[in-house]
């Protein structure tokens, strides 16, 4: 499947290690993952010298273009939301995802889109397995 991965940047990178996990996971069972960029360490570096405009047109793209979107939530981030919020306008399967105790916006706790699921997770590898769950539900439907 096409998955677009989106995580914080901005938002802040403490989760940075789950991202990575949850990318490799992906990338093992065969997905594409556009966004695989973004749980890199030096995603920052990396990202600094692309124009916004261009950040913006391009990711946009790649939700258009994607089967799903997984998002990980636990670092709240403008651009996740919006990219979640995006997905859903264009009927996108989305899973956000969080760790046990992460502060989430109600605006995404209280989503009630058909398409939209929510996991809670204790550590990265429940992560994963949330998100395989999540991905075999969607191959079922
Ligand atoms: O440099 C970037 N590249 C990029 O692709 N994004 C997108 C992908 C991420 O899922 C999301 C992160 O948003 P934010 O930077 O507000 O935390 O926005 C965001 C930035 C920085 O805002």
């Amino acid at each position: 499947m096409n998955i677009y991965f989106s995580c914080s940047i901005t938002g802040g990178r403490n989760d940075q290690p789950v991202y990575a996990t949850i990318v490799r996971a992906l990338l093992e069972d065969g997905h594409h993952v556009p966004t695989a960029i973004l749980a890199s360490p030096q995603v920052m570096d990396m990202e600094m010298v692309v124009d916004p405009r261009e950040v913006y047109r391009r990711d946009v793209n790649w939700v258009r273009a994607c089967d799903a979107l997984i998002a990980e939530v636990s670092t709240p981030s403008h651009g996740v939301g919006y990219e979640i919020a995006l997905a859903l306008m264009l009927e996108k399967p989305v899973l956000a995802c969080f760790r046990a105790g992460a502060a989430v916006s109600k605006m995404i706790l209280g989503n009630d889109h058909p398409r939209f699921s929510m996991g809670m997770y204790k550590d990265s590898e429940e992560a994963v397995i949330l998100i395989r769950d999540f991905l075999r539900g969607l191959d079922c439907e």
